[in-house]
């Protein structure tokens, strides 16, 4: 439904996305996750046809966005990271408006307008003027303008940015409801957001794609980071050479020192992949004379893969700048 290659985008001195690529099929939900800068907003705006790119393409429903723009419009709903309301307008009003604009024939305009404004559960606030609605509440018209001419994409840049707890709560709810009718690509520097709402993430970091997967197997790309946390109570000096040489351990760090009780410390265990060695890993600690207070299997999160997908090129940068400074 949606198919990237080779896109990039050149501002002046200043490369936005570099050979970007990934594809969407129909009725998935795509995460596309990067840290701020990262050239999200910019493949957004593309794929909607609000700007063009500078090499490469990107199309929608086998229409290309650029040459194809006015087909493409018909099969997209955006809602860009402002979403322009007319705050003067009661919420019904407005998306009358909206599907007015985007073609849809008077007939049917009364129905859409519905059927939108209940997939947004916005039955309650239709009469409101959106000035007098709160920043969940707006979101939802956002949304409810990018899909009242019923598209089979919709394209959400950072849809929940600003919203307190309980509404990012909600909006994630709504577009989880919005999928398999529809095809989701949904820009986001907030990890969860991906995990929870996404089949598939498209991790993008200074304009380049890093890796594209379900947040399943990318976690499990970080297999061998999984382990144990232990907290033991006694001399540390005979056990961490011991745990070091049990089968299926990589690694034995101290990660807290005597923060609890003197003498007390939280050990992280890493483990191979496919490896629990936890029964031999109590054993020793107990038949050690060590106390053992706390003991539990940790699995990487898919905020460890992020880091360590995206850390590196931080610290190059990091390095470049301090370079450049030096200079
Ligand atoms: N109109 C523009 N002119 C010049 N540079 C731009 C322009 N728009 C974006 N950039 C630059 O392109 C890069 C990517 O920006 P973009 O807004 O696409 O990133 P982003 O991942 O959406 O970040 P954020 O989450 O902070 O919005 C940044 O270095 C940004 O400064």
């Amino acid at each position: 439904m949606i198919e990237v290659e080779h896109l990039s985008k050149i501002y002046g001195s200043t490369t936005a996305i570099e050979d970007v690529h990934f594809s969407v099929s129909a009725g998935e939900i795509i995460g596309f996750l990067g840290p701020n800068g990262a050239g999200k907003t910019t493949t957004m705006r593309i794929l909607a046809g609000y700007i063009p790119a500078s090499s490469g393409t990107a199309k929608i429903a086998g229409y290309d966005v650029h040459q194809q723009s006015m087909e493409v419009r018909k099969r997209i709903g955006y809602l860009p990271e402002n979403p322009p309301l007319y705050l003067d307008l009661t919420v019904e009003s407005f998306l009358h408006f909206v599907a007015k604009i985007k073609g849809i024939s008077a007939g049917e305009r009364s129905q859409k307008v519905q059927n939108a404004i209940a997939r947004c559960q916005l039955k309650d606030k239709s009469r409101t003027i959106i000035r007098k609605l709160s920043k969940g509440y707006r979101q939802r018209v956002g949304i409810a303008q990018a899909i009242v001419h019923e598209p089979p994409v919709i394209i959400l840049d950072e849809p929940t940015v600003g919203l307190d707890p309980r509404q990012i709560i909600e909006v994630r709810h709504l577009i989880k409801s919005l999928a398999g009718e529809h095809t989701i690509i949904l820009s986001t520097h907030i990890l969860p957001e991906v995990s929870m709402t996404c089949d598939r993430v498209t991790i993008i970091n200074r304009g380049k794609v890093v890796t594209s997967d379900t947040p399943i197997n990318l976690m499990e790309q970080l297999q061998g980071n999984s382990g144990y946390e232990v907290e033991v109570e006694g001399n540390l000096d005979s056990i961490l050479p011991l745990l070091s040489q049990i089968t299926g351990v990589s690694q034995v760090k101290v990660i807290q020192s005597e923060i609890v009780k003197p003498n007390r410390n939280v050990l992280q265990i890493v483990c191979r992949a496919n490896s629990e060695p936890g029964k031999e890993i109590a054993a020793t600690i107990v038949n050690q004379g060590l106390g053992l207070y706390q003991m539990r299997y940790t699995r990487p999160s898919l905020e460890d893969v992020f880091l360590e997908l995206t850390t590196e090129d931080l610290m190059v940068a990091s390095d470049e700048e301090n370079t450049t400074m030096n200079n």
